[in-house]
């Protein structure tokens, strides 16, 4: 990696170590990128602790981005609430920072994971960087109980990584100093242009119709929303013949069974196990639409060019949704059915609603922030100008 700075110090290039922690299937995506970067500089040291909050869905995506951690948390006791999550990840996360002495702990998101590095990098006056920093929406249990780590981490984080514009405004807003943030882009969009760019090969079983991608699993979703949202998108199905589902089906309970309950036993809706990463890029890729409550894809499908239809009232992701290429469409039956039956019948809409649009970034934000992190972490503070760590306002 190429520092015009470098020369003013390289006789002696300290090093850093960075422990970065991920717990979740999208922290895998989104940190890939810039350990993957950090790991080629030769002034890091780069450390990837697996948390143990999503074990059933990380191992694989932790094979596919070639990330083996130097430390994986198991739990011997049940740990199936964010509390129980918290309270023991706090105190491995402890120790292990004790031992390693790292100059900087990095988190992505708002899992119980993030929330809990930001805790116990605190605790050893460790460095805090957040990726995916500033992200908001207007009530602090939405989605619950992410919203609440989102707003918790921003408080002791030194380095913001905001994915866009709006996200650092977020921020400001919360009298953030604007030294502390950065605007990288999402890291998703590095990950994706990657994998989209290898070509990757489609799944056997993907359906060869006009195809609505779909996956489901937020918490405050499970019950009678995913329940309406189901029966609306398989009557939707019945009555549109060219049209297939093809439904990755997220391992946790409340979601599977109210998959299997509502949309199996139909001959074009396609119930699959989780998919890889690669996978999905292809599925996107070869969707007519995509109907989600997740945040990943919100982010991906734009740049893929595919409408996205949004199972949640508000989202974080704004971004997107001002473009006209995502809608929210929450969960009712009427507004699901309406919104699919629109995109079906307005082929206007439907190529609005159809095209590549990047509000989340340009595939190089890793490259940003691995340039703040040297600039933060090496360089020392009198050359740490303004220039770098200056918010860059909506284009
Ligand atoms: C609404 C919300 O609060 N979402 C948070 C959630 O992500 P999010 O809701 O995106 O979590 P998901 O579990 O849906 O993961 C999405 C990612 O997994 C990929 N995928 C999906 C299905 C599949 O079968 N295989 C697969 O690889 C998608 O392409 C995407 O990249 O945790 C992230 C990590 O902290 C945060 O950034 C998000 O803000």
């Amino acid at each position: 990696m190429h520092h015009p700075r470098r020369e003013h110090f390289s006789q002696s290039t300290p090093v850093r170590t960075f422990v970065f922690v991920v717990g979740t299937r999208p922290e895998v995506i989104k940190v890939a990128p810039i350990v993957r970067r950090l790991r080629e500089a030769e002034w890091a040291v780069v450390r990837v602790v697996t948390s143990g909050q999503q074990s059933d869905l990380l191992d694989s995506t932790l094979a596919e981005f070639d990330l083996r951690p130097d430390l994986s948390i198991r739990h011997r006791s049940n740990c199936h609430t964010p509390a129980a999550l918290a309270s023991q990840l706090l105190r491995r996360l402890d120790r292990y920072c004790g031992q390693v002495r790292p100059d900087c702990v990095l988190a992505q998101g708002d899992t119980t994971t993030a929330y809990a590095a930001s805790i116990a990098a605190f605790y050893r006056k460790i460095a805090f960087v957040h990726v995916e920093a500033g992200l908001r929406t207007p009530s602090l249990d939405a989605p619950f109980p992410e919203e609440f780590h989102r707003r918790s981490i921003a408080v002791s984080t030194s380095l913001h990584c905001a994915p866009t514009s709006a996200a650092a405004q977020n921020l400001v807003r919360e009298n953030i100093a604007r030294e502390k943030i950065i605007v990288s882009g999402n890291t998703v969009i590095d990950s994706l242009l990657e994998v989209a760019a290898s070509k990757p090969a489609l799944p056997a079983d993907f359906p060869r119709l006009r195809t609505i991608l779909l996956t489901a699993h937020r918490r405050e979703n499970f019950g009678e929303p995913l329940r309406d949202a189901f029966t609306a998108i398989r009557a939707f199905v019945d009555l549109t013949p060219d049209v297939a589902v093809y439904f990755p089906v997220h391992p946790n309970p409340n979601a599977r069974e109210t998959a299997i309950e509502i949309l199996s036993g139909h001959p074009r809706i396609r119930l699959v196990d989780p998919l890889g990463y690669r996978d999905v890029v292809a599925a996107i890729q070869n969707a007519w639409c995509v109907v989600t409550d997740s945040g990943g894809l919100q982010e991906e499908a734009p740049a893929l060019g595919k409408p996205v239809l949004v199972l949640r009232d508000v989202t974080e992701r704004p971004e997107a949704v001002a473009s006209g290429v995502v809608e929210l469409v929450g969960t009712s039956r009427d507004q699901v059915f309406g919104a699919l039956s629109e995109l079906n019948k307005n082929s206007a809409k439907y190529t609005r609603m159809a095209r590549p649009v990047f509000p989340y970034g340009d595939g190089h934000a890793s490259k940003r922030i691995v340039e703040a992190l040297y600039r933060q972490f090496v360089l020392p503070p009198q050359m740490r100008s303004a220039e770098i760590i200056q918010l860059h306002h909506a284009s």
